[in-house]
Formats: C-alpha cells, sequence, structure tokens
C-alpha cells in the first residue's frame, strides 16, 4: 500500500506553529490530502497538544518571541512522545533573529526533517552561494551538494525544494523534477509542503521513502491542477491545486513521475 493510502487511512493530526500568511492554505491543504490540521500557539496549551496530535511542525514565517517560546514547548513535547517534528527556516537569511533562531531550535530539538528553499537551507549552514530575498530563493549552485552538506552538518533528513527537489540524509540523496513553476507564485505552498511532509512522517516506514513519495504527490497534483483549463495563472491554480491534494492518486504519481 502506498504511504498516500496509509496517510488516508489514518488522517494524522499536524499541529501547525506556523505564520499568519499561510494558516488557512494549510488547514485545508492537509484536509485535501487527507490530514487534520491544528493551529495553536498559546503557551499555556502547547505542550499539551502532543497528547493529541502525530506530528509538530515548527515554521518560522512570521515569528515573535512568543511563537520561539511555543515552538521550544510543542518541540520538547513532541520528542518526549516520539512524535516527528519539521523545522521550516522560512527566509532563515533574512534576519539574524530568524538564523540564531532556527539554530537553537536545531540544538536543542530532535528535528525529524527541515524542508527549505535553496536559499534557506544555505543560510542555515551559512553557505554564501545562495542569497534569499525575503521568502524567496535566490542565485543558482549545486542543490545535491547544498542538501548532502546540510544533511551531515545537522544529522537530519533535508528536503530542499524548488525546480529540482532534493531529499538527502546522511548517507542516502534522491532528486525529484516534478511540479510547476506557477507553485511560485501562490504563497504559502512551500509552507504547505512541510506541513503535509510532517503528515506523511507520521506513517510507518524510512523517513526518506516517506519524504520522497510527499513531494512526488504534491508536486504530480500541482501539474494536474495547472493543466485544468480553467486554471489561467495563480488564482485559479490555488482551488484546483486543493483539489487535486483531494483526488490525486499513487496511479497519477506513478504515470507522471519524471526519471
Ligand atoms: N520552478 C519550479 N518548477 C516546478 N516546481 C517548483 C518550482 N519552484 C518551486 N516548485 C515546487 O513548489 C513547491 C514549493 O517549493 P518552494 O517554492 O521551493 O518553497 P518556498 O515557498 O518555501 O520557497 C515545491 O513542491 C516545489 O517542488
Ligand atoms: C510571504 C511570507 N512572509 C512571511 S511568511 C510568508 C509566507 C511564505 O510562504 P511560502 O514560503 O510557502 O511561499
Amino acid at each position: 500500500m502506498s504511504y498516500l493510502q496509509k496517510l488516508r487511512e489514518t488522517t494524522p493530526l499536524i499541529h501547525n506553529l506556523t505564520n499568519e500568511v499561510v494558516m488557512n492554505f494549510t488547514a485545508n491543504g492537509l484536509y485535501a490530502i487527507g490530514a487534520a490540521p491544528v493551529m495553536s500557539k498559546a503557551l499555556d496549551e502547547v505542550s499539551d497538544m502532543a497528547t493529541i496530535t502525530n506530528g509538530v511542525l515548527l515554521n518560522i514565517g512570521t515569528l515573535t518571541s512568543s511563537d520561539v517560546e511555543a515552538m521550544f514547548l510543542a518541540g520538547k513535547a513532541a520528542n518526549k512522545k516520539g512524535i516527528p517534528v519539521v523545522l521550516d527556516p522560512v527566509a532563515a537569511g533574512a534576519t539574524s533573529y530568524r538564523l540564531e533562531t532556527c539554530h537553537k531550535l536545531l540544538e536543542e530539538l530532535d528535528i525529524t526533517a527541515i524542508r527549505g528553499n535553496a536559499g534557506e537551507i544555505a543560510a542555515l549552514i551559512g553557505d554564501e552561494q545562495w542569497a534569499s530575498r525575503g521568502v524567496d530563493a535566490r542565485g543558482n549552485g549545486d542543490v545535491v551538494s547544498l542538501a548532502q552538506k546540510a544533511a551531515a552538518t545537522f544529522r537530519t533528513l533535508i528536503v530542499l525544494t524548488g525546480e529540482t527537489d532534493v531529499i538527502a540524509s546522511e548517507d542516502e540523496t534522491v532528486v525529484c523534477r516534478n511540479g510547476t513553476p506557477l507553485l511560485g507564485s501562490v504563497t504559502g505552498t512551500g509552507c504547505l509542503f512541510s506541513s503535509v511532509l510532517t503528515a506523511f512522517l507520521t506513517l510507518e516506514g524510512p523517513a526518506i521513502e516517506k519524504a520522497t513519495e510527499a513531494i512526488r504527490t504534491y508536486t504530480v497534483a500541482s501539474e494536474m491542477a495547472a493543466e485544468h483549463p480553467q486554471v489561467k495563472g495563480p488564482g485559479t491554480l490555488h482551488p484546483y491545486f486543493l483539489d487535486a491534494l483531494y483526488a490525486i492518486t499513487p496511479e497519477d504519481v506513478e504515470k507522471r513521475l519524471v526519471r
């Protein structure tokens, strides 16, 4: 059985400590693919949330000092329970506050995977070949070696997204090339993917396999949406992408895989 089918059978509940831009899209995207969302950053309850959830997403997109405190509490509770914790280092290279926060989270928590674009992953390891402009990656370089270097540095799974997606653990690398550039014109598509990845990581099985199926499913769904005759640009991609996440089957993924 595919991980997608297992996900839809188990409906993992994901606790998202995420940014204000993408809350609604993330909640709807998780429902669409077959998982379930809960959003909470209240210091009074974030630790308790781990008692009912299956995975935690820490996204620093619009972080405040209270959010950072909440991320440590939620992350520690999740580590104690043994459920996955994914870090999305949004715009990590933009300010030293973001970068230092990511490094502290990586030092103090057991992070199952880091999902970011090339600029964000490069910022985390201090690689100056890539730059960020706000939340977007700028520049070019070898994304495979970048992801591998980050996996070795942080000793965790790296899921680097962009035109080419790279999944790297300390000893294995997978490259994926599906997707549509239109995703880059819809805010929150990286952030939603981080939550979808968290949902896949809650399942039984090797992390690299689950992450690979997560990115393949997500990017193939984006192609199906982009090809819909009603889709004319980012505005129409948005609802059709949610519909594609809802409708996609393992057979669709297999058929469209760019090998
Ligand atoms: N040029 C592109 N062609 C195809 N897919 C893309 C392209 N750019 C981004 N994607 C896809 O868009 C999604 C979001 O990735 P990305 O834009 O890197 O995240 P972020 O929003 O964090 O910068 C990923 O699924 C990625 O595969
Ligand atoms: C625009 C913006 N600013 C802070 S968070 C955010 C959303 C970023 O979402 P994504 O990186 O997935 O496009």
